[in-house]
């Protein structure tokens, strides 16, 4: 009850704003911080309050020495309401005192902070451009929003716990000092000025070696991420002494770094070691001078001996939380790197959600070379009718699949315009659009979760009949009915494995034929659909896709007959540009380059027997 309530003080999933965090650490934190501020300020003073009480038992102590030169005779009658004090300060202040403290801190802040710092993360970064995640490594971003999240809570808890709890006691103890007598304050108020400097002299070193260590760890990550989602690459090509190397450089790397880290570390833990030896020699010194003279009681010599040692005990673990909080700095530093970045591909302003009523596409003189000086799409104009099949053919490289990825705005066009129903896409919400949009590529990747969570994709809201109708067009049902996976789970509820890697090629193209059956958006984008189907299997769903494509727009990367059959209209591209545009027959006419593409394919012997649509 207790636990909860303190526990529900930070919302995880609360008020926050889809903006793009600061750049620049500090803002980069406060951006973050402030929406806990009310909880930080009450573990300020909790702790201020914490930190008095720890002194005070210093205090008692002195005071009870003091007390003891006393005669013992009446001692409990003259002291009695002082001792129950002292112990009401033990027994009872302190201990509630403490358990507000870590209740905010523990149950309040740690675990709510880290989460929402990730939730707000996560949210931002999945929202990213594709570029971006084609700029990095799946498993590095995935890293530092986890490091993230949880190295910026705990620098901020290390701040306002252990460094102003130790400020706090530090100062009482000035004070203390100062009330026995002034000289007492000589050798603290200089150890600290000596441990100002020796903290200001090593901290920057430490934290710049600690962001370079950072930065070789995120690099040891990149690296054995990438051959493990390549694994299929790694053993088809066996240069195992290669990819040790590759991966061994960058550990090397990393281990040099942190090697580096630590020799700082290490000089700057000897440092304050020595000197805090001054410290306790200087302050028990000028205690027992002071005391020769009459000038403090013994209980004064206890209070302060007790006190600096307490203090330099303190101050070894000061540094490594001092140490710990620059090694977190360099950590959300590097996380900023990755989280703070525009995105690319973003809503206009006030976008409206697409209204798609016959389903026409214009291309407008579209320019668009993924940031490059050019050569991908230049200058290119389309127009597809409403309901009109158009076959998409042309080289390698032409750039095909990026004027379906820019038509499905996954990268911003450079230059022109593509309009749906008279809508330019650049001005209409990113969800609308795509929901408007059937898409089934050669390479279907799946999500890692059920085969029913992978069809509902398409569609969450469908029925368990709908979803088993649109798995019997794709021809999906035999398949599906014999899956098992390793946990024992069966048919719709097996699990797919990474990617879909449990999966054959066919099946996995019949589930995102399936997905995009149930999904029955009005515009389709076909990048050979059933390139990865035995003829068996395409024959067999190819009244599904016939029936898919009544009445749509589709636009399909063609390579193989059976596509380009069953399109109204072909349209070559070459080199970023259209090139011809017409019919199967007409082209072949034309002696251009569809006719020569098409005669390397087929050797020049079926270009005759094939020049009608309706030929399989
Ligand atoms: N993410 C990317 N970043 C930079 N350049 C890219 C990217 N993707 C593709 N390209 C380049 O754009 C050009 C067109 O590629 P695209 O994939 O559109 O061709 P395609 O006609 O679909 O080819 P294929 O038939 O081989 O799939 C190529 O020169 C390619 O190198």
């Amino acid at each position: 009850m207790i636990f909860r309530w303190f526990e529900s003080l930070v919302d995880i999933f609360g008020d926050a704003d889809d903006a793009m965090p600061p750049r620049g650490v500090w803002r980069f934190y406060w951006h973050y911080l402030r929406q806990v501020r009310g909880i930080l300020l009450s573990i300020c003073v909790l702790g201020f309050f914490v930190a008095l009480v720890e002194v005070a038992l210093f205090d008692f102590l002195g005071r009870l020495v003091d007390l003891t030169a006393e005669s013992p005779a009446g001692f409990f009658a003259r002291h009695g309401s002082e001792l129950a004090w002292m112990a009401f300060v033990a027994l009872i202040a302190r201990p509630l005192l403490l358990a507000l403290h870590d209740l905010m801190v523990n149950q309040a802040l740690v675990p709510g902070l880290t989460a929402r710092v990730r939730w707000q993360q996560h949210r931002y970064v999945v929202r990213q451009s594709l570029a971006f995640f084609q700029n990095d490594y799946a498993g590095r971003i995935a890293n530092r929003i986890m490091q993230t999240g949880a190295s910026l809570r705990e620098s901020a808890v290390q701040i306002v716990d252990a460094i102003w709890y130790v400020a706090v006691y530090t100062g009482t103890a000035l004070v203390l000092f100062a009330r026995a007598d002034a000289w007492l304050v000589l050798p603290l108020a200089l150890w600290v000025l000596g441990y100002a400097g020796l903290l200001a002299f090593f901290v920057p070193r430490v934290k710049q070696r600690s962001w370079q260590a950072s930065q070789a760890r995120s690099g040891v990550m990149g690296r054995v991420v990438d051959g493990y989602t390549n694994i299929a690459t790694l053993k088809l090509f066996p240069h195992a002494g290669r990819e040790d190397a590759y991966v061994g450089e960058a550990i090397a790397d990393n281990a040099e770094k942190v090697r580096l880290m630590t020799r700082m570390t290490t000089a700057m833990d000897v440092s304050i070691t020595a000197f805090n030896g001054l410290l306790i020699v200087g302050t028990s010194a000028l205690g027992l001078w002071l005391w020769s003279r009459g000038a403090i009681t013994a209980g004064d010599i206890a209070l302060s001996t007790g006190l600096v040692i307490r203090i330099n005990n303190m101050s070894g673990w000061i540094m490594w939380v001092v140490n710990g909080i620059f090694e977190d700095i360099g950590t959300v530093q590097d996380g900023m790197t990755t989280v703070a970045q525009p995105r690319d591909v973003v809503d206009r302003e006030g976008a409206k959600p697409l209204v798609v009523t016959h389903g026409g596409i214009r291309f407008e003189d579209i320019h668009f070379h993924y940031g490059k000086q050019g050569g991908v799409i230049s200058d290119l104009g389309l127009v597809v009718r409403p309901g009109e099949r158009i076959g998409l053919v042309g080289p390698s490289g032409a750039g095909k699949s990026t004027l379906v990825n820019v038509l499905l705005r996954l990268y911003d066009l450079e230059a022109g315009r593509i309009l749906i129903d008279g809508q330019d896409i650049a001005g209409v919400t990113q969800e609308s659009l795509r929901g408007q949009i059937g898409v089934v590529s050669q390479d279907t990747s799946l999500l890692h979760r059920s085969i029913r969570d992978n069809l509902l994709y398409g569609r969450p809201d469908a029925t368990h009949a709908q979803v088993e109708a649109a798995v019997r067009g794709a021809r999906a049902d035999g398949f599906i009915a014999t899956l098992v996976d390793g946990e024992g789970r069966t048919g719709f509820d097996a699990q797919v494995g990474e990617r879909g890697v449990k999966l054959s090629g066919g099946q996995r193209q019949r589930i995102a034929i399936a997905r995009v059956l149930l999904k029955d958006a009005p515009i389709l984008l076909l990048d050979e659909a059933t390139s990865a189907l035995d003829s068996e299997v395409e024959a067999a769903i190819q009244d599904s896709l016939d029936v898919l494509m009544e009445g749509k727009t589709v636009i399909a990367i063609a390579h193989r007959l059976s596509t380009i059959a069953r399109m109204d209209r072909l349209v070559v591209m070459d080199q970023g540009r259209i090139v011809e545009s017409g019919t199967h027959a007409e082209l072949v006419a034309r002696d251009g380059l569809y006719a020569r593409l098409w005669q390397r394919q087929t050797g020049g012997f079926v270009a005759a027997d094939v020049a009608e649509p309706d030929v399989p």
